[in-house]
């Protein structure tokens, strides 16, 4: 499991830890970590030219220390400062007996103020390294006038940058960037992963994120604010059959999707529900025929929901068209429900808010958006307030779709990021398929977040098969699952 939490909760535990260390022992720790890291992404650190970007807090002061240690080992270091009268005072001296030097306005001994402005966009610009220690987890909004500046020239130099706990302009803890930010190659974070690593669109800034141990670990909460899984706690998730199963104990997913207008829906959403483990799939519905055709093995009704026989979770929405009157039998059904598509806009949302038995809707950004009564946009801005915020209000989980699918649980507040998606899955059925696989884990007796979460961890999985570079369309995402659920419990 991968776990990122709050920026609180990371400064009371750096208070615990440091009250039990030396002081400076932290930083000291992180400086190593970063200059390790910069060292590895350098190659050869003899001779080579590092340029540091130094803000006014202890962000600044890692990369002051690490940078001394770079120069150590014959890196020609230049730090850049942008609050020279509030630099991080034990860093900068650090940097300068280890032989680096201050460019730019303000150093002291360098060129003037004026002349100081080329001297670094100069510096900069023939970097072979520049290292972003503007601001961490202290950074209130984009970056300043002045660092913004700096990075413009940086991204034109276009040396590999590495960023020192966060890309410098991002928000820690939503995963937003509100102005101007660092866009960086690696990020070097120190204890543990922040939230916004692992959300979009921030965690498109950051590039790869390294982890560096500095023993927070011990001090943290057992409960992370976002967590990640990895193929061992979905592999410990998926359903196996044993030796009694039959298909009752193994799960009946229905499925109420299609219309006459959209038969592929109920196709594509019957497609993954084989695939997820439970042991039968029902489809109610006008599509049966296509169905049928497509999938034999399903157990077709042309009756209502109601009629259809015993069913241990149901999928509403896909390709539903303005048939209300489905959704609503299946929201009456005490058994959990997922919503998806169409159904997301016919369901009763006081209905919704009222059932006993779990929901989980599958909005994408746009039906998140109309869910929320905010523009589309500022979904996509902010995923994580947003994603919490139609938990909340539903008392659902919520799977939101996109780059970065979060999926959150409404009675503990905790959010699940799926770190397997692949632009390629950005296809027409994509999110059918997706829907019928998490129905048919969740008859199989998986809790609405676990279901959420390993669907949309095994469908990126099978997402990035499928494409393994080129278009897929979604039945091949759906023919994929297989072999997801196989590397997964491999
Ligand atoms: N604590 C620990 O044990 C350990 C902490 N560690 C490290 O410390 C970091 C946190 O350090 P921190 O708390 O000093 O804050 P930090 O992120 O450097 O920035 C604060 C300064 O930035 C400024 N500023 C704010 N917004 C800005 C913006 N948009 N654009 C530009 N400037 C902006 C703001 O200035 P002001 O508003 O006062 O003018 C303020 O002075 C953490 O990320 C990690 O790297 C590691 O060593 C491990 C041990
Ligand atoms: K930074």
């Amino acid at each position: 499991m991968r776990t990122a939490y709050s920026v609180e909760t990371v400064r009371a535990a750096e208070r615990g830890l440091m009250a039990r260390l030396p002081e400076g022992a932290l930083m000291q720790r992180a400086a190593a970590g970063l200059a390790a890291a910069c060292a590895e992404l350098l190659g050869r650190v003899y001779g080579s030219r590092v340029v540091l970007l130094v803000g006014s807090g202890d962000n600044g002061g890692d990369t002051l220390y690490a940078g001394a240690r770079l120069a150590r080992r014959g890196a020609g270091v230049a730090a850049v400062l942008l609050s020279p009268e509030r630099v991080h005072a034990g860093g900068l001296a650090a940097l300068r007996r280890a032989g680096g030097r201050v460019v730019g306005a303000g150093s002291g001994t360098e060129p003037a103020a004026a002349a100081g402005i080329d001297r670094v966009e100069e510096t900069i610009l023939r970097a072979d390294l520049v290292v972003d220690g503007i601001v961490g987890i202290g950074g209130q909004g984009g970056l300043r006038p002045e660092a913004e500046r700096l990075a413009g020239v940086v991204a034109e130099s276009g040396a590999p940058v590495v960023a020192v706990d966060l890309p410098s302009g991002v928000d820690a803890d939503t995963g937003e960037v509100r102005g101007a930010a660092v866009r960086a190659d690696l990020t070097v974070t120190f204890g543990t992963h922040k939230p916004g690593l692992l959300v979009d669109p921030a965690r498109e800034y950051a590039g790869s994120v390294r982890l560096v141990d500095i023993g927070l670990g011990e001090v943290l909460p057992a409960r992370p604010e976002l967590e990640a899984l990895q193929h061992a706690d979905v592999a410990a998730l998926l359903p196996s059959p044993g030796a009694e199963s039959d298909k009752y104990r193994r799960g009946v997913v229905g499925i109420a999707a299609g219309s006459a207008r959209y038969p592929g829906a109920a196709v594509l959403a019957v497609s993954g529900a084989l695939r997820g483990g439970a042991g039968a799939v029902r489809y109610v519905g006008p599509a049966g025929d296509a169905v049928i055709a497509r999938f034999p093995e399903t157990l077709v009704s042309d009756q209502g929901p109601h009629k259809a026989g015993r069913v241990q979770a149901w999928v509403v929405g896909p390709g539903a068209g303005d048939d209300a009157g489905t959704v609503a039998e299946v929201l009456e059904a005490d058994v959990p429900v997922l919503i998806d598509a169409d159904g997301l806009r016919l369901a009763d949302l006081d209905v919704v808010r009222e059932r006993r038995a779990p929901t989980l809707m599958t909005p994408h950004a746009g039906e998140a958006a109309a869910l929320l009564g905010v523009a589309r946009e500022e979904v996509e801005a902010a995923r994580l307030k947003s994603v919490r915020e139609l938990a909340a209000k539903y008392r659902a989980t919520v799977l939101l779709k996109g780059s970065t699918t979060l999926v959150a649980d409404p009675a503990s507040g905790l959010v699940r990021v799926n770190a397997t998606g692949t632009s390629w899955l950005a296809t027409a059925g994509s999110g059918d398929v997706l829907s019928g696989l998490a129905g048919s884990l969740l008859a199989s007796g998986l809790s609405a977040l676990d279901a959420g979460s390993a669907a949309a961890y095994l469908h990126g999985l099978a997402g990035r098969f499928a494409a393994d570079g080129a278009p897929a369309g979604a039945h091949d995402v759906a023919d994929a699952i297989p072999g997801a659920w196989r590397d997964v419990r491999r």
